[in-house]
Order: structure tokens, then sequence, then C-alpha cells
């Protein structure tokens, strides 16, 4: 039945990126002077969840290295590590120069100023989950260094500029822009339909089931490859042939509350506190809600950034806000996880 569970995996990179050939070219072309020793211009990356857009940076950073010889690359994802110290001992840790740093102690212009020195090759860094970073600052920096060339990634373009200080706004309102849009069902059956050759014995599944799943994805191919891995498990453990509309459809609820949970694993400390405080109220105001907030942290961050937390909570449909400014009441979104393509 499963034959490769690897390709199951979300970090998984396909040997080939179905239906993102003008993206990918773009992001590419951008990349290109990396290849003669120059630095890129910075490419930003925006979109909606499960359209690909990691999984075509990671690409496009893997074909780069098949390029050249010399080139650095680094991932980080800025939900783990979300502050400047984290962020630099993250990139140090790419460029295999954290000796002798202790994470508690070693002052961060110290990591800063060893990346800087370590300008001999082309440093590229994706920066997933940009959004998330909570001193933002950090971009500056990197920005300014010649020798790295950013590749950013957030939902919303519109969000993420906003939030960047006036300094920062100037420098990276130049980006390359590149946008992702959700997929369409073909577009979704065509990566299923990959995932399933390389992952699946022949047979298992029919092209009217690849449809099925589609449909229920929603434009999210996250969630699709999610449905297809639940079935297909679920179909193994029962020793069956083949899977069945009536395994699809189970699995569909069952994908949604896994990804989900995940969601809520990656969420900061911050996050969590504010989702058991919403969880537990069942419906607050951001007046109470940030009065709790307050009282249960020992160093509550300000409106603002506990609003902009929300925002990102409210994107990956873990609550939903209902009404304006002062009225609002937020709640635990009752949406199903990756209908928000729809
Ligand atoms: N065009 C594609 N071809 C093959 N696989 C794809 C394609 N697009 C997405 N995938 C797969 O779908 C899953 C989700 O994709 P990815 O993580 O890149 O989405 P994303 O847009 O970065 O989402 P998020 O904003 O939630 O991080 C991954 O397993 C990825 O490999």
């Amino acid at each position: 039945m499963i034959t490769d569970a690897r390709v199951f995996q979300d970090t998984f990179v396909p040997e080939e990126v179905v239906h993102r050939n003008t993206e990918l070219t773009h992001l590419s072309g951008v990349l290109a002077p990396v290849l003669r020793g120059e630095p890129a211009e910075t490419a930003a990356i925006f979109g909606p969840t499960g359209v690909g857009k990691t999984c075509c940076a990671r690409y496009a950073v893997e074909q780069l290295c098949e390029n050249s010889f010399n080139v650095r690359t680094q991932y980080v994802n800025c939900w783990q590590d979300y502050n400047r110290y984290r962020v630099l001992y993250r990139l140090l840790e790419g460029l295999d120069r954290t000796f002798d740093i202790h994470r508690q102690s070693t002052p961060r212009d110290v990591l800063y100023d060893r990346i800087r020195e370590a300008n001999e090759d082309p440093y590229v860094v994706v920066l997933d989950e940009v959004d998330q970073l909570e001193e933002k600052d950090v971009l500056y920096d990197l920005y300014t260094l010649p020798h790295i060339s950013l590749i950013l990634i957030a939902n919303d373009e519109q969000e993420f500029y906003s939030n960047l200080g006036d300094r920062l706004y100037s420098r990276l309102t130049g980006s390359e822009r590149i946008q992702f849009d959700p997929y369409s069902l073909d577009e979704i059956i065509a990566i299923l339909d990959a995932r399933a050759n390389s992952g699946l014995a022949d047979g298992v599944v029919s092209p009217a089931q690849l449809e099925l799943i589609a449909d229920r994805a929603a434009g999210d191919a996250r969630v699709a490859i999610g449905i297809l891995r639940t079935a297909a498990r679920k179909a193994h453990r029962d020793g069956a042939e083949s899977l069945t509309a009536e395994l699809i459809e189970a699995a569909v609820p069952d994908t949604r509350s896994e990804l989900r949970q995940k969601t809520i694993e990656q969420l900061s400390h911050d996050q969590q506190v504010l989702y058991k405080i919403i969880e537990e109220h069942g419906e607050i105001t951001p007046g109470t809600l940030y009065e709790e907030y307050e009282q249960r942290c020992d160093d509550p961050k300000s409106r603002r950034s506990v609003r902009n937390y929300l925002g990102k909570m409210e994107h990956y449909h873990l609550i939903d806000a209902e009404g304006e400014k002062r009225a609002r009441v937020y709640r635990l979104s009752e949406s199903a996880f990756g209908a928000r393509n729809s």
C-alpha cells in the first residue's frame, strides 16, 4: 500500500514542483546573480497557506546549490526563531560557526559580527513565516550585508509591509514580490497524482478519488496531501488493497484536526496563552482578553503585539473575530482548517 512514507511528510521537497513554473522561474531569476558571486535582490513570496511557497523556495535553493559549489544556504522558520538572537544563531549554525557561542551569554553583536565576517561566499537565507518575527530590525541587519541574499515568505503582503518600521519599509519595498495564488482543482489533482505515484503502490487510489480529495482540500496542497496520507494509513491498518470514498471522507476531519493541532503546537508562548484564555471563555472581548493575558504573563507584550498575534491566529483559522474594533469578540474558529481558500 504505502511504498514510501517520506513523500507524505511536510518537509519533503518533491523532485518536480508541479504547476509553479512561472513563480519558480521568477524566483530563480532573482537568485541568478548569486551564481556569479553577486548579491541578489531580496525576494518576497506571499500567498495563503498550502500553496507551495516554502516548497518552491526550498526547491529553488536546492537548484542553486546544484549549480554552484560555493553557495551556502540556511532555512529559518520564524515561528520557532522569532527574535533577533535566535535568527542570528540559526544563521551561524548554517555557516558552521557556532563554536564557543554560549546561547545565554554571548552578546548578539558577537553573533552578527561573525556572520558579517563570513563573507567569502554568498549566503542565501530563507526566512519563512517572516511576519512572525518579533524583532524585525534583524531584517535590516541582514539586508545591509552584501554577501547575504534574502528570501522572505509571509502570508499577507499588505500586513507584512504595514508592520515594518519606516527604515525597513523603504529598503524592503523594492523587493521582488512573487505572489502565489491558491491552486485550482486540477492543479491539486496533479500534485496528488505525483505524490501517489511516488508514495503508493499502483492502483491504490483512483482518478475519481484524487478528485474527491482535491475537492475537499479547497486549494490547499498541504490539506490534500494530508487527506491522502491519513486515508492510506487507515487503509493500510485495515489490510485493504485500495482506498474507498468512505475512507477519504472520514480522513477529512481527522486531517484537519491533525493540522490544527500541529499549528497550535507551533504557537509562541504568548499565543498559547491567548488561545487558552479564548478557549476557557468561549467568547471574549479584546479588552478582557488583554487584561487576562497581562495577568497570566510575567513579561506581557504590548496591545499592538497582541493584536498581531491574534491576526496571525485568525489567519490560520484557529480563532475568529466578529464585529468592529471595540465591539469585537473572539472565539475559537469552527471553520474547517484549509477552507480559507475556497
Ligand atoms: N506545486 C507543488 N508541487 C508539489 N508539491 C507541492 C506543491 N505545492 C505544494 N506542495 C506540497 O504541499 C505541502 C504544502 O506546501 P508548502 O509548505 O510549500 O505551502 P506554503 O504555501 O509554504 O504554506 P504555509 O504558508 O502554511 O507555510 C508540502 O508538502 C509541499 O511539498
